[in-house]
């Protein structure tokens, strides 16, 4: 089997040891000169010095790590973590001594001083000894590259050195090893582990949102979110995940400027009913991936949205023939609900034992100031709506979602697509931190459920990339090919099977999800 990038940074590691021992030939202390910052004892961003990766190539090759690390510090980060990894981050202990020293200078004029990490793919015990005498402050261990013997080993070291030893878990069997290492510190281990989970895949350096988001109930209370965040919006929604750190690589070493935003957009941030909308989501997600493929259903079957539920009987087949969400719309169309029938859909829901997991409610607006808007924002405030849909509407824009925020408002963008200039608009809901947008075809004159799809060569040229989230005109005779085609992770279906606007046909209900069945 060929070597993916993970394993070769490991291996071309491992020789370079070899050739060059522990410390890469450099001259490292003797001893600790510097004092002790605890990593993460508050919440906040950990920045990042780093000069490239393998994933973006140069990013900042000439960068200055005291200048840069002195920006983090003033911008008021938790933490500076410095990559020593020379081949593919062009790292080196040199700038690990260099920062813990600044560090250093720092405290003793009574500035505010950043905890240091020394980031990188550390194999040997040893490796803890020289990063403690460099001044480091915590060890990043990757459980992925490590066994468990290894890990134990290595953060027991860290925990006799009294710094601490920052475990990244991203696989099932990474928690397994988390589990382990957690018993083997027992009383320390509180003290010692600050958990990690990438949302980018190291040997695919493919990076996902919601990665952090399915997982953050596993994590202990302080855990970190890694990588992927590009802006201030980013670091909001994983504060609102209840993530108690971020770190911040490319885009505050690219553009230092940024750093101050990012901290106080995470310091500002609290967990909240967005962000458990979210971690709802991705657990459903992941959980049915793994579910799926080990029953009689598609493993690639999307997660399915049914929308536009008007009666009880619909939204309760629904639920039985497995769909992931059910919309209701609060807009002044043929589909439109009322507070009450909602309020009492839920109740029946919840008392039918038709699913182990109900579906998540979504209320779908076009104007959050109207009647209909207001009634549904209010019903996701109480908790009664999982989140507002905003169908074409920019949240971003609005007054009803600026005040909202306050109160902490669960919600996801549709954005209706047309021609190629609506993805700019979809870009920039991308920029504010929308980890997930809906795609509706665009009709003149009709908010949704227009039973038109989004022309094939606009999702084929440009929603490339991110996963899907697809709307419009899915009927059980197409939705096969549909998938086929684009492999969305959501699929949102309202008019296809129904009899007339509100009102779900059963047995096209039932088509649709047969053709999810194993084949
Ligand atoms: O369905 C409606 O009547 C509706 C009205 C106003 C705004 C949005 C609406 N529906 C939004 C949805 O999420 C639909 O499921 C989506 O447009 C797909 O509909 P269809 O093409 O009929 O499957």
């Amino acid at each position: 089997m060929s070597e993916d990038i993970l394993q070769k940074i490991v291996r071309m590691r491992r020789e370079d040891i070899d050739r060059l021992g522990l410390n890469f030939n450099i001259d490292i202390p003797e001893a600790r000169r510097v004092g002790h910052t605890e990593f993460l004892g508050n919440a906040g961003a950990i920045l990042e010095v780093k000069r490239a990766s393998p994933s973006k190539g140069d990013i900042a090759p000439n960068l200055n790590p005291v200048e840069l690390a002195t920006t983090y510090a003033e911008a008021h980060a938790q933490a500076v973590s410095v990559l020593t990894e020379m081949n593919f981050f062009k790292g080196s202990l040199r700038d690990l001594i260099a920062v813990a020293d600044l560090m250093e200078r720092r405290r003793q004029q009574g500035l505010h001083t950043c905890a240091v990490l020394r980031k990188d793919f550390l194999l040997f015990e040893d490796e803890i000894d020289i990063a403690y005498r460099c001044g480091a402050d915590a060890v990043l261990l990757i459980a992925r590259i490590l066994d468990d013997a290894q890990l134990v080993k290595m953060a027991q070291r860290a925990q006799k050195f009294g710094i601490q030893a920052f475990v990244e878990v991203r696989e099932a069997d990474d928690f397994r090893k988390l589990a382990v290492v957690t018993a083997a510190l027992g009383d320390a281990a509180a003290k010692t582990i600050v958990a990690g989970v990438n949302s980018r895949d190291l040997a695919t350096f493919h990076t996902d949102p919601l990665i952090p988001a399915s997982v953050r109930s596993k994590l202990p209370a302080k855990a970190v979110f890694e990588s992927g965040i590009l802006s201030a919006a980013d670091a909001t929604y994983a504060r609102n995940l209840g993530f108690t750190g971020i770190l911040v690589g490319e885009a505050v070493a690219k553009n230092p400027p940024l750093a101050k935003d990012v901290v106080s957009a995470f310091e500002s941030g609290c967990e909240n009913a967005r962000g458990l909308f979210w971690k709802k989501f991705a657990e459903r997600k992941f959980a049915n991936n793994e579910t799926r493929a080990a029953s009689s259903q598609d493993a690639r079957r999307p997660l399915v949205k049914i929308c536009g539920i008007t009666r009880e009987e619909d939204g309760l087949l629904a639920a039985e023939l497995g769909a992931d969400m059910l919309g209701f719309v609060f807009s002044t169309t043929k589909r439109l609900t009322t507070e009450e029938f909602v309020r009492s859909f839920k109740t029946r829901l919840l008392r039918s034992a038709c699913n182990d997991v109900a579906p998540l409610l979504v209320g779908v607006i076009t104007d959050p100031n109207s009647v209909e808007g207001k009634t549904a924002i209010k019903l996701a405030q109480e908790g009664v709506l999982d989140a507002v849909q905003f169908h074409g509407v920019n949240p971003h824009n609005s007054d009803a979602l600026a005040e909202s925020c306050s109160a902490a408002l669960p919600y996801y963008c549709a954005a209706r697509v047309g021609a190629p200039e609506d993805f700019d608009y979809i870009a920039s809901l991308r920029k504010n931190g929308e980890p997930r947008i809906l795609l509706d075809a665009k009709v003149e004159g009709i908010p949704g459920g227009t039973g038109k799809t989004i022309p094939e060569s606009l999702l084929r040229e440009k929603a490339n990339g991110a996963p899907l989230w697809l709307a419009g005109g899915i009927t059980p005779e197409n939705v096969a090919t549909i998938c086929e085609k684009f492999h969305p992770e959501l699929i949102d279906i309202s008019s296809g099977i129904e009899d007339a606007p509100g009102i779900k046909n059963h047995d096209k209900m039932k088509a649709l999800f047969a053709e999810f069945a194993a084949k």
